[in-house]
């Protein structure tokens, strides 16, 4: 989809966190403009009556969107058949030929048994299920520039899947269990606040919650390293999410069984290589060790690679769940979608 310099967007779901979040960073985009931005609870309010520190740009109910008037569309709305949700909008604005970039897991899992089973609701438009296009930019680029509705993925499986491509191209892995272990910050949950997310609950605590198999992120996780091997895995993935008490950041840490004979400085050779032109995607040296700090506020995803034992490697990484796992990587999609620089209103 090539389109002249000036695009009219809007936003669904302007109030939420990665709403928020893409409003801000899409003010420092030259070529994009959001034209609407939408609240059903906020409507006729100004954006500045919910945040203060922003603009007075007024709010509106998301059927009072001109279609005719618009070229894209971001979906930062949840998941599900629910009237409003993004299942129903993206069907909506696909029908009248605006593109589409969805943050919810409503378009990513191609099984539909899958999606029917992890999201609890039968998926009502198959086929564009089937035409949207996974949108783990660095890994998808090519098929994102021809899409006109991009699935963006989910906040963990973008650090895990980013920081294990790598290894899949030179065959360095034996069969056994990929363990991945990850922390967010609570801003992972939306705004809808519940008793579980409440600062007390949190603060001062850490807790693992839908462990080993129970997180809906995990069939999604399995997809992306299935289509990255090209044949079904030969691991295990094992899933473990953890809250911890930060407003933002991803950081996982993943145990890969080795085949023997592979090296630690091979594996580290290979993610230099495979990352060497990536804007977004940085590999540390050996011996430092990477952590929040180094990629929250920013679009990167920074890892580190460390010797386990003699048969493993240990690979962490670390994102910001709002930017690189959400809003960031949306525009990243939204960018390659329109011919742009993918950088274009992200450095
Ligand atoms: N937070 C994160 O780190 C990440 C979030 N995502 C996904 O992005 C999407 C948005 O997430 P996030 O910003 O955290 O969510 P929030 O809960 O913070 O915000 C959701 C937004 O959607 C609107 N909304 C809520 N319920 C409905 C509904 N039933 N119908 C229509 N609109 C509704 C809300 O405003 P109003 O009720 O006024 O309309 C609000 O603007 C979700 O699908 C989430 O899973 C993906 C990756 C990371
Ligand atoms: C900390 C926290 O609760 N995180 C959320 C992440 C979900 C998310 O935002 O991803 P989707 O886009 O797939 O919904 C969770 O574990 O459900």
């Amino acid at each position: 989809m090539n389109h002249p310099k000036n695009v009219r967007a809007a936003l669904f779901g302007a109030t939420g966190y990665s709403g928020l979040e893409l409003m801000q960073l899409i003010k420092n985009h030259p070529f994009i403009e959001i034209t609407h931005a939408t609240s059903r609870k906020a409507a006729g309010s100004c954006l500045s009556e919910v945040f203060p520190t922003l603009e007075r740009r007024r709010l509106c109910a998301p059927d009072a969107v001109d279609l005719a008037s618009i070229d894209l569309a971001f979906l930062c709305l949840p998941h599900g058949g629910d009237p409003g949700c993004s299942m129903e909008e993206a069907a909506r604005l696909r029908a009248a030929g605006v593109a589409v970039v969805d943050l919810s897991g409503d378009y990513r899992l191609k099984d539909l048994n899958a999606y029917m089973r992890w999201y609890g609701c039968a998926h009502r438009y198959p086929e564009l299920v089937d035409s949207a296009v996974y949108g783990l930019s660095e890994w998808n680029r090519a098929a994102v520039a021809e899409a006109a509705l991009v699935a963006n993925p989910g906040c963990y499986p973008t650090c895990t899947a980013l920081s294990l491509w790598p290894l899949f191209g030179d065959d360095l892995m034996r069969s056994g269990s990929l363990v991945i272990n990850a922390m967010s910050g609570v801003s992972g949950a939306g705004r809808g606040a519940k008793v579980a997310n409440l600062y007390v609950e949190v603060n001062e605590s850490a807790k693992a919650y839908n462990p080993g198999q129970k997180h809906r992120h995990l069939p999604e996780i399995r997809q992306t390293l299935t289509a990255m091997a090209g044949h079904s895995l030969d691991q295990e993935v094992v899933f473990t999410p953890h809250l911890i008490p930060v407003n933002r950041g991803i950081l996982t840490t993943t145990y890969v069984p080795l085949k023997q004979g592979v090296t630690f400085q091979q594996c580290h050779a290979r993610y230099r290589d495979h990352y060497d032109a990536a804007p977004f995607v940085h590999v540390l040296n050996d011996g430092e060790q990477v952590c929040l700090r180094h990629a929250v506020g920013s679009n990167h995803v920074v890892i580190s690679l460390h010797q386990a034992d003699d048969h493993g490697l240990i690979v962490c990484a670390a994102m910001d769940n709002l930017i690189k796992g959400a809003a960031g990587q949306a525009l990243q999609n939204a960018n390659i979608m329109l011919g742009f620089a993918e950088t274009e209103g992200l450095l």
